[in-house]
């Protein structure tokens, strides 16, 4: 077994993947993205950065997703799994920068053997991956440029093809768990379909008959995965597909999808003349981790369940079982969200049970969820999932319930850690989840929107010079710098019944975030416009290009 690097081979497939001498590449909130053309070298990097990572990890199985989610069609991008279905852990993220801007070859192989050294990484450990793909057009030559880098360090390299974010997750945990007590299924599409689908039956054995469900698969990878969730739920669980237009170019969330729906808060054109008032739909995004739901009512007007909606839904359904199983004492239910949270929806959940705030990015969440026995996490956008610590799980295994009551509300929650992607946000298994609980409490699209009302708001994002001089604290709720501008949003603020503003440098565009909501619409939207006139002028916008919005 070789103990160093395998120089001369990486410097020879290096060489046929140079990267482009004007471009600074990141690894971000949700990895590398940018447009795809752009990716070659990267990729080739990613694949050799994912081995190390492998072996670093005694050779343990690291995953490499290549989507950039709801991204334009022209987009994409590529983020590595840890072991057990997390995201990369956060001091890697800055091995993955710096690998990708080096500009040589030559400065390639050093940044190499620089990182080697700093995480004492053993060579002569095995290195494994898995790896997939969404359908953008750029992926099988990005792919190629993977297995290139898999190829010249020698790792053992498993290809999953072209599925979704959330089940290429679910692999890298499966296999990293596969024949050990904790096993977290089988390790192929099938065992995870059936995983859910038998979760799901369970669930909802003897509820009456349900009507069709509508997705909107976002044109993108969860078309197909949705189309064969759908052959696994059967009966139990009607289905129809639309935007399904996998191969048709520039479809691609293009005004469709959970993003689409999300921002502009309407419904995607195409199914204008498909939705039925009344009826339940979703839609997805383009690698399948975000859900929003949605429904017309009888007036035809639109009406948008997001992912504070399915938080509130999903925890108040969980804090309810455990309850009648009679185990409220041993297990509790937590929230997680992040300011971009609906007002209405926190002050919903505080009303019932913990609720912490995080600073935006999925990672955040998830790692303040791990906290609760049950941590229930949900950005707004649609992301998220439910995580059932492993005491949480001992104790649902070992619980004795002691009435028929208490022992269906138990065989639920048992069911509940099978039906949800634990490892990851999962559209189409928190779409099961909540079809479970809109079934279990006989709800409507309309009962479960009366839970609270949304208050209006509105996001509005300002162009500034320099948007690394905005910092925050206060789980990005207060701005530090610049110096003196929160005291004058603050200001505002006052002036606006129920009025909430706070401002952010986003992590994804370079742009300044503005949320504000008031308790009118009106309000809302003056509100948002005049913070963001405010953040312009005192980041020294040019009053020339002032958007002619902003207030
Ligand atoms: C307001 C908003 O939706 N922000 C999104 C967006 O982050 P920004 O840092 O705001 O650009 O992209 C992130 C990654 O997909 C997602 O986690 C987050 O919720
Ligand atoms: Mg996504």
């Amino acid at each position: 077994m070789s103990s160093s690097l395998p120089v001369d081979a990486i410097k020879v497939a290096s060489d046929k993947h140079p990267k482009p001498s004007d471009v600074r590449y990141q690894y971000g909130t949700a990895g590398f993205r940018t447009l795809g053309k752009l990716l070659d070298s990267v990729l080739f990097r990613v694949g050799i950065l994912a081995a190390l990572r492998s072996k670093r990890l005694d050779g343990k199985t690291i995953g490499v997703m290549v989507t950039a989610s709801h991204n334009p069609e022209p987009d994409n991008g590529v983020k590595l799994v840890d072991p057990r279905g997390e995201m990369l852990e956060a001091s890697w993220e800055a091995h993955a920068t710096t690998l990708s801007n080096a500009s040589t070859t030559d400065a390639f192989i050093e940044a190499l053997e620089t990182l080697v050294q700093t995480a004492k990484i053993d060579l002569s450990k095995p290195a494994r991956v898995v790896y997939a793909r969404d359908t953008r057009p750029s992926g099988p030559s990005l792919v190629n440029a993977l297995e290139d880098g898999f190829k010249a360090i020698g790792a053992e390299a498993r290809d999953a093809g072209v599925t979704t974010t959330p089940i290429l997750h679910y692999f890298v945990r499966a296999i990293n768990t596969k024949g050990t007590p904790y096993s977290y299924g089988e390790d192929s599409e099938e065992g995870y379909f059936t995983k859910l689908g038998q979760a799901l039956k369970k669930l909802v054995a003897g509820r009456p008959p349900v009507s069709p469900l509508l997705i909107d698969c976002a044109n993108g990878v969860g078309a197909i995965a949705a189309k064969t969730l759908a052959a696994h739920l059967g009966d139990t669980l009607p289905i129809v597909l639309e935007n399904t237009a996998i191969t048709t170019e520039g479809a691609l969330n293009n005004a469709c999808g959970a993003d689409f729906v999300k921002t502009s808060q309407k419904l995607p054109p195409s199914l204008s003349n498909v939705l039925k008032p009344g009826q339940r739909a979703c839609s997805l995004d383009g690698d399948a981790d975000r859900l929003i739901y949605f429904y017309l009512d009888e007036r035809g007007s639109f009406h948008m369940l997001d992912g504070d909606k399915i938080a509130g839904l999903v925890a108040a359904f969980i804090v309810e079982q455990v309850k009648i199983a009679g185990l409220e004492e041993q297990v509790k239910v937590g929230v997680v969200q992040t300011a971009y949270a609906n007002g209405a929806s926190t002050k919903y959940l505080q009303e019932r049970l913990p609720v912490k705030c995080v600073p935006t990015g999925v990672k955040h969440l998830h790692h303040a969820a791990e906290r609760y026995d049950v941590g229930v996490y949900f950005e707004a956008n649609g992301h998220g999932t439910v995580l059932f610590s492993d005491d949480t799980q001992a104790t649902l295994r070992d619980y004795q319930p002691s009435t028929p009551a208490q022992s269906r509300a138990l065989e639920n929650l048992v069911s509940l850690t099978e039906l949800i992607n634990q490892t990851v946000g999962d559209a189409l298994s928190d779409m099961l989840l909540v079809e479970t609980v809109l079934s279990h409490k006989s709800y409507t699209g309309v009962e479960w929107d009366s839970l609270y009302v949304d208050l209006p708001n509105r996001l509005v994002k300002v162009v500034v010079s320099d948007r690394n001089s905005f910092k925050t604290e206060d789980a990005e709720r207060r701005l530090v710098s610049p110096p003196g501008l929160q005291s004058k949003i603050d200001g505002l603020v006052n002036r606006y019944q129920g009025g909430r503003s706070f401002v952010r440098p986003s992590g994804t565009e370079d742009v300044v975030r503005v949320y504000a909501e008031a308790n009118i619409r009106t309000q809302a939207d003056e509100l948002a416009f005049r913070v963001a006139g405010l953040v312009y002028d005192e980041a020294g916008g040019d009053p020339a290009s002032r958007p002619k919005e902003f207030l």
